[in-house]
């Protein structure tokens, strides 16, 4: 019989399919869930074909809703802090989740719904219970404020045998992005300044696939 660790094995093994091609993740705040289909639009036109959009609005599982059904991209629900956060994302028909942190309470639901939620860390201790748990990626926040990616180099070493990897966000942009994406161990990374709050409450799209084209084209000069 499948224990609840292969489950959230199974599961944790799309996080690598849904991140490897996909390399920046724009963690976005909507204040208006009719941008999130121009929104996320603008960011494939740079290049860039998924999303996280984060329910720390009152708009985002509408949002979500909105860019999934209307739109190819890849659309996940971020700042999921609760089991009805889970249900709202599912719901929303998000392609994975992401949290800041972890508690059991979310975890269960997310299993419990099928629907991937990538954890946060920071230190090695939450890494051993994530492990234990079956993920297989976990995020890295805040990554900048924890020591940025000298300190995930080094964090993310004793468990590079255990094929673990990382999506470090918080105050990652186009000045340090690629000290990140030159970690092994790192599949993506994240970040609102690709889509910035007031370029998205503006509707400033141009401004936006522009920021999403360098960001893309950064990718191509790391090699990653
Ligand atoms: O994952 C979400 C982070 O809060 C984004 O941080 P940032 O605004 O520093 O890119
Ligand atoms: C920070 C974070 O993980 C989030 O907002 O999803």
């Amino acid at each position: 019989m499948p224990t609840r660790r292969d489950a959230q094995a199974e599961l944790s093994a799309t996080a690598r399919a849904l991140l490897s091609g996909n390399r920046v993740v724009p963690v976005i705040e909507i204040d208006d869930p009719a941008q999130a289909v121009p929104l996320t639009r603008a960011l494939a036109a740079g290049g860039i074909t998924i999303v996280e959009i984060t329910f720390r609005t009152s708009a985002g599982a509408d949002a979500v809703r909105a860019a999934a059904s209307g739109t190819d991209s890849i659309v996940g629900a971020g700042t999921l802090l609760t089991p009805s956060d889970v249900d709202a994302a599912a719901d929303a028909g998000a392609a994975f989740g992401v949290s800041p942190g972890w508690d059991p309470l979310t975890a269960a639901r997310a299993l419990e719904r099928g629907l991937l939620v990538i954890p946060g860390v920071t230190g090695a201790g939450e890494i051993q219970q994530r492990l234990a748990e079956g993920h297989t990626t976990v995020k890295f926040f805040p990554a900048e404020a924890n020591g940025g990616a000298a300190a995930l180099a080094q964090l993310s070493a004793p468990f590079a045998h255990t094929g673990l990897s990382f999506m470090p966000t918080g105050g990652i942009g186009a000045h340090n992005a690629a000290s990140y994406l030159a970690i092994p161990a790192v599949t993506a990374i994240g970040g609102s300044w690709v889509a910035p709050r007031a370029l998205v409450a503006a509707g400033e799209w141009a401004q936006i696939t522009a920021l999403a084209a360098g960001a893309t084209a950064a990718l191509s000069t790391a090699g990653a």
